[in-house]
């Protein structure tokens, strides 16, 4: 078992390349090159595919989870909602574009959303699953057995880290972490684990810490306001630029397909991507981040390529970040730079009362965010 595994950057567009089979079937979609955990498209088919217009495709489960997960997003994104609550939600989801189907398989459904990743240039990926219990109210002792061995600290840590990429800038390459890295940290390495995230091989990106505390604080913001919800199983997917400045701008004029509003039936734009790894790199991360668990390979993922990167180094400074101005060439200090979104609803239910325990997950996230900055 390899103990990390990598992808190298491609400078070919794969846009160029002719579709297979299985990408025609798809009209055109492809699974999601930078997918870091759940369900994989190929295995039973379900699994996040990449449609041509820039949006995902999730699809529906089956039920009651896939029902659920449709009614949730349904609600959310309702034209006639009212509910302050529910609309103050919104910003903090993947915008839902309602259903969708191929035109080979009109009963296959699913979920069309936003690609939180889209407009990034070298998107670093975390997945985060959050709440003390990661199984629902209706679970079966067997389920409920499955998910605590799995992880049995989640009770007390209160989340759990699903998978992760993070772009290299130096070495021009990603360093994936799966779900069994997630699974071998404790309490007292998962800071170092988690700092793995923001470091890029060179330098821990504390400003980049800042902007995903002050987005995680407005989630739990949202969850000390409500009653009517309850979240198992469900995940926080944390997004940032890996790319330095001088790298963004230079493929500022060789890239389009950022920022085109989602079309069913144009194939215009489509993101391009490539696929090439290499191992063997990536064990010489600092000490200070050694002791983050055992770490294990994941699954090749597919990504967009842009060109070659310059490696700059960061300058940390303290500002107020400005408005998310949704362009991509974010620089680290303003609020563009990351996203920090819910995702994965297959588990939502309703309720009467704060859901404590997605609550206690976000403040020791928090928490260990802070740990992270200060060590
Ligand atoms: N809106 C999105 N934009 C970009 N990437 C996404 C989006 N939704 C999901 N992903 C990617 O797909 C992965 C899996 O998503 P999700 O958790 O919804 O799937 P799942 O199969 O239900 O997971 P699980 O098996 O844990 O229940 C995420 O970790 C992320 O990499
Ligand atoms: O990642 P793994 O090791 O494959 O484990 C799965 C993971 O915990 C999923 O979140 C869970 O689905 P839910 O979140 O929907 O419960 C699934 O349950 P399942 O086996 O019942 O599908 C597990 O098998």
């Amino acid at each position: 078992m390899s103990e990390k595994s990598e992808e190298t950057n491609s400078l070919a567009p794969e846009r160029d390349r002719a579709p297979d089979g299985d990408e025609r079937r798809l009209n055109g979609c492809v699974p999601l090159s930078h997918q870091v955990a759940g369900h994989k498209y190929g295995i039973n088919k379900v699994g996040i595919l990449q449609h041509p217009d820039g949006t995902v495709l999730k699809q529906l489960q089956p039920p009651p989870r896939g029902t659920r997960e449709m009614h949730f997003y349904t609600q959310v994104f309702a034209r006639d909602c009212s509910d302050p609550q529910v609309l103050s939600l919104r910003p903090h989801l993947p915008v839902f574009y309602g259903t969708w189907a191929s035109s080979d398989s009109p009963n296959e459904l699913y979920l069309k959303l936003e690609d939180v990743t889209r407009r990034f240039s070298r998107p670093c990926i975390m997945d985060l699953k959050v709440g003390r219990r990661s199984y629902d109210p209706l679970a079966s002792p067997e389920k409920r057995q499955q998910q605590i061995r799995k992880y049995p600290l989640m009770e007390e840590i209160g989340f759990l880290l699903l998978g992760m990429r993070v772009y290299q800038p130096s070495r021009d390459c990603y360093v994936c972490h799966d779900q069994f890295f997630g699974r071998s940290l404790g309490k007292d390495t998962l800071a170092g684990g988690l700092a793995q995230f923001f470091h890029d091989g060179v330098k821990l990106h504390k400003q980049t810490i800042r902007l995903c505390i002050r987005k995680v604080q407005n989630i739990l913001r949202w969850f000390e306001s409500q009653k009517q919800l309850h979240f198992y199983a469900s995940s926080l997917l944390f997004v940032y630029e890996g790319a330095s400045g001088a790298h963004t701008e230079a493929e500022q004029n060789n890239n389009h397909h950022h920022h085109l509003p989602p079309q069913e039936s144009s194939h215009e734009g489509s993101p391009a991507k490539s696929s090439c790894r290499r191992g063997g790199c990536g064990g010489d991360l600092p000490d200070s981040l050694q002791n983050g668990g055992q770490t294990h390979g994941s699954a090749p993922c597919l990504r967009q390529s842009n060109g070659n990167v310059e490696c700059e180094e960061e300058e940390e400074e303290e500002e107020e970040g400005e408005e998310d101005s949704g362009g991509w060439l974010e620089e680290e200090g303003s609020e563009g730079h990351v996203e920090v979104r819910m995702i994965d609803f297959a588990h939502v239910f309703p309720s009467e009362s704060p859901d404590e325990g997605y609550m206690h997950g976000l403040k020791n996230l928090l928490s260990t965010l802070r740990k992270i900055i200060q060590d």
